[in-house]
């Protein structure tokens, strides 16, 4: 049970805030998302559970975030990460959510509430790191979560400005500190030299050509980028643009990864000539895409599927290089948004299996841990790969036979050290692409060769009530409104290589619907009246 004092803490402290009146605040995909001006007493139940959660991990740091990535600038979000970097555990997001919407009158009494049903001892010490994007809301929210955490009595370290995967990578150096899986320094200058020592041992004998534009979605990756390449002692001629984080409104505005791969071209702002490499981050440099003007001006977009085809290749060449690949298994993970022509290419040429997951990267996170290399990826440029205890053992302690089968080996063992293991990071993946293009001698134009996407479209539709939207298998079917998935069957076989689906979104009011065929006015067209089904059945429903 909590203390009295505690308790009276907490009912002051909140009181200092006002609830929005008539919202019903949800931990979804993203943690909480919306207006910022809505979110302190979200932040304050954050505040609360994160503190709740490392009492009950006895004292171990957890993380929270306060981002809404590439959300316009007006936006806030809060999001809290577990120990070894990853997100929050599933059951407990139902107790965020119950937090967050507890009447600020009796939140302290569902805090306790909460410490007698998960079995919380209040004794233990509670210790919380946090970080937050350039929002301007960003400061009072991180005023509002040390409110909380100082009501209960937690220890807590402000890390100002991070990116999120900085932030994670933080949580897990923290909780793996003196231990044989020290992860690194618990520091911004320790993630920077961590990526810049194993970026320069992945670069060994190779060299980059020609030169990277970044965009940093005028976020907090901007400046954050720029700490890294003081660092980065590598011949990487990095330009660095939409780095603005001065003008508020500048955020996620015309740019930024989530603009390049909506709306299938560079920002505005961009003066890249043809084949020229460029990347974009997005608001939180959570998220990375890559993308060129060809010979003919036309812009040619790689994204998230094209960053794990690559990846997936580039692991497998290596382990096969050093003598390993019977010892491993690599497998990829994607999403029902993965283009058709990627899942091919990685089943046909690479003959690597491939699991299918739930919308959210930490499903994929989740699935890739059953492999020993696990290569994740959505679509929209969130991923990473993960190695397990058997892959690093594997990794360190094989004694190579030859000169190549070493130096396969040492640029896997700095793989796993550049690769943000935690979380997807656009920094980390970022060095990992270029590192592979280095290594293959490629430029963007035979990275997009690999293979060619089928065109695709992606609508959004709004409806009554979304949550009549029942999907299974990896969301790529729907069970639910009744005959809607017969006709969305029904609708894609009658174009080549059809294939679209639709799921309620986890952190928009909509319902999404993919569709992708062999041509630019099949997907169009498939997607258009998948949609129609979608409207209809939504309507239909309603008056049920
Ligand atoms: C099609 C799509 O891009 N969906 C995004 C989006 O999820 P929805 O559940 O589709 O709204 O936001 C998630 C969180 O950022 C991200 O993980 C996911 O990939
Ligand atoms: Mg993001």
């Amino acid at each position: 049970m909590a203390s009295p004092a505690v308790k009276k803490a907490i009912s002051e402290a909140a009181l200092q805030y006002t609830k929005p009146e008539g919202k019903v605040f949800e931990y979804g995909t993203a943690g909480f998302r919306m207006k910022a001006d809505l979110l302190n007493t979200v932040v304050f139940a954050v505040g609360l559970l994160a503190g709740l959660r490392s009492k009950k991990l006895s004292g171990q740091w957890i993380g929270v975030m306060v981002t809404a990535s590439h959300n316009p600038a007006e936006d806030n979000g809060v999001k809290l990460v577990d120990p070894m970097g990853e997100m929050l555990e599933a059951e407990w997001e139902t107790y965020a959510t119950r937090l967050a919407n507890a009447p600020l009158e009796s939140i302290a009494d569902v805090y306790d509430e909460l410490v007698k049903e998960i079995d919380v001892k209040v004794t233990n010490q509670a210790r919380v790191v946090f970080a937050r994007d350039t929002r301007a809301s960003g400061s009072r929210l991180v005023g509002v979560l040390s409110a909380a955490m100082t009501a209960t009595e937690v220890e807590f370290i402000d890390f100002k400005y991070m990116t999120t995967p900085q932030l994670h990578y933080v949580v897990r150096c923290k909780n793996t500190l003196g231990t044989q899986y020290s992860y690194g320094e618990p520091s911004e200058q320790g993630y920077y030299d961590k990526l810049a020592q194993s970026f320069k041992k992945v670069m060994r004998g190779v060299k980059v050509q020609g030169s990277l534009t970044v965009d940093c979605a005028n976020g907090v990756g901007g400046p954050k980028l720029r700490e890294l390449i003081k660092v980065l002692d590598s011949g990487l001629d990095i330009k660095v643009i939409n780095d603005d984080v001065i003008n508020p409104d500048s955020l996620n505005f015309d740019c930024g990864a989530d603009y390049v791969k909506t709306k299938q071209r560079a920002p505005p702002s961009s003066k890249a000539a043809p084949l020229d490499r460029c990347a974009s981050l997005d608001g939180d440099a959570d998220r990375l895409v890559y993308y060129f003007l060809d010979e003919s001006n036309v812009f040619r977009l790689l994204d998230g599927d094209r960053i794990a085809t690559l990846a997936a290749s580039f692991i497998g060449d290596l382990a096969r290089n050093a003598g390993i690949a019977s010892k491993l298994k690599i497998g990829v993970v994607q999403t029902a948004y993965a283009n058709g022509a990627s899942t091919d290419y990685i089943e046909k040429v690479l003959k690597l299996p491939i699991i299918c997951t739930n919308t959210g990267v930490k499903h994929l996170h989740h699935a890739a841990l059953r492999f020993d290399v696990g290569v994740y990826f959505e679509a929209n440029g969130h991923g990473t790969v993960t190695f397990s205890e058997n892959a690093m053992k594997v990794i360190n302690n094989t004694e190579p036979q030859s000169p190549a089968q070493k130096s396969a080996l040492e640029s896997l063992q700095a793989l796993t050290d550049l690769i943000n293991q935690a979380v997807g990071d656009a920094l980390s993946d970022m060095l990992l692409v270029e590192a592979i293009l280095s290594h293959k001698g490629w430029s963007p134009k035979e990275w997009l060769g690999t293979y060619t996407d089928l065109p695709s479209r992606l609508v959004r539709v709004e409806v009554n009530d979304r949550s009549i939207f029942k999907a299974y298998d990896a969301e790529r079917k729907l069970e639910s409104p009744a005959g809607l998935q017969t006709k969305i069957e029904s609708l894609q076989s009658r174009y080549n290589k059809g294939r679209s689906f639709a799921r309620a979104s986890g952190t928009e009011d909509a319902v999404r619907v993919y569709a992708e065929a062999a041509s630019r006015s099949e997907a169009d067209d498939l997607a258009t009246r998948v949609a129609n089904a979608v409207r209809e059945a939504g309507s239909t429903d309603g008056q049920q």
